[in-house]
């Protein structure tokens, strides 16, 4: 990732190494400032969650039972914290690889004393794949996730099928999955993969109107300021 947080037009020296999987990101560590370094110090051990080949046992994380939605790729966490204050009854888990992005969301979460959320910093495949227990979640947001807007990158994308195959999966029947994107051919193919998703079905005909809960994202102003459109995609788990 460049500073500002946006995928860059190199390959990565990761390229060169055998992946198990293709990532959606390229870790830079960025300029983390001793503030934000205390914040993921002290944030971790009250709001973390330590990536492990291990299920989540939601009830002993928050302390109680509630609804579980997932949410891939918080950025500075800004979303995450304001909707998880309108949904008091909702518990959130947050996945992000940006440090600062993961300090900033502790320091939210401390300020706004808000007790409904917990932070993974990992790659969210990985924690998908060995952490979250199938059938299980509520929902799962996935808002501008980095557009990798260049051919050759466009492996990367985060939501391609095998993906959606399992984010589908984690999904309790009922629960929904809501993408969102500020580019347009990215879109598209949010819409034709999650089409293509036989355990989903769209909640509307097409593209979805913007619902009350999603409050403007920091990437999402960003495209709106270079003219970009929006396009919300948000489908359920059918059963
Ligand atoms: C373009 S930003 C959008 C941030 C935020 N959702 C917003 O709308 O402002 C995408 C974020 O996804 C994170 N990301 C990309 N791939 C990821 C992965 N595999 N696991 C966790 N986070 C990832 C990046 O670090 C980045 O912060």
């Amino acid at each position: 990732m460049n500073d500002d947080n946006t995928p860059d037009n190199s390959e990565g020296a990761d390229d060169a190494r055998p992946q198990r999987h293709i990532r959606s990101y390229v870790l830079r560590q960025g300029r983390m400032s001793p503030g934000q370094i205390r914040n993921i110090e002290e944030g971790m051990p009250r709001w973390g969650i330590e990536y492990a080949p291990q299920a989540i046992d939601y009830a002993a994380t928050f302390g109680r039972r509630a609804p579980v939605v997932l949410e891939i790729g918080f950025g500075m966490g800004f979303t995450t914290a304001e909707i998880a204050t309108a949904r008091p009854d909702t518990d959130f888990i947050g996945i992000e690889v940006h440090g600062p992005g993961v300090g900033n969301m502790f320091k939210l979460i401390a300020e706004q004393q808000l007790a409904n959320i917990r932070v993974i910093q990992h790659d969210a495949v990985e924690v998908l794949r060995d952490m979250i227990p199938d059938g299980s979640l509520a929902g799962v947001h996935v808002y501008f996730p980095d557009p990798w807007p260049k051919k050759r990158h466009l492996k990367r994308r985060l939501i391609q099928a095998p993906l959606v195959a399992q984010l589908a999966a984690k999904l309790a029947p009922g629960g929904y999955l809501h993408c969102a994107t500020d580019i347009e051919d990215y879109g598209q193919q949010m819409l034709d993969v999650l089409s293509a998703e036989p355990l989903l079905e769209n909640t509307v005909d097409g593209f979805a109107p913007r619902p009350d809960y999603r409050p403007l994202t920091k990437f999402e102003a960003r495209g709106l300021r270079l003219g970009h459109g929006v396009w919300d995609v948000i489908f359920r788990r059918k059963g």
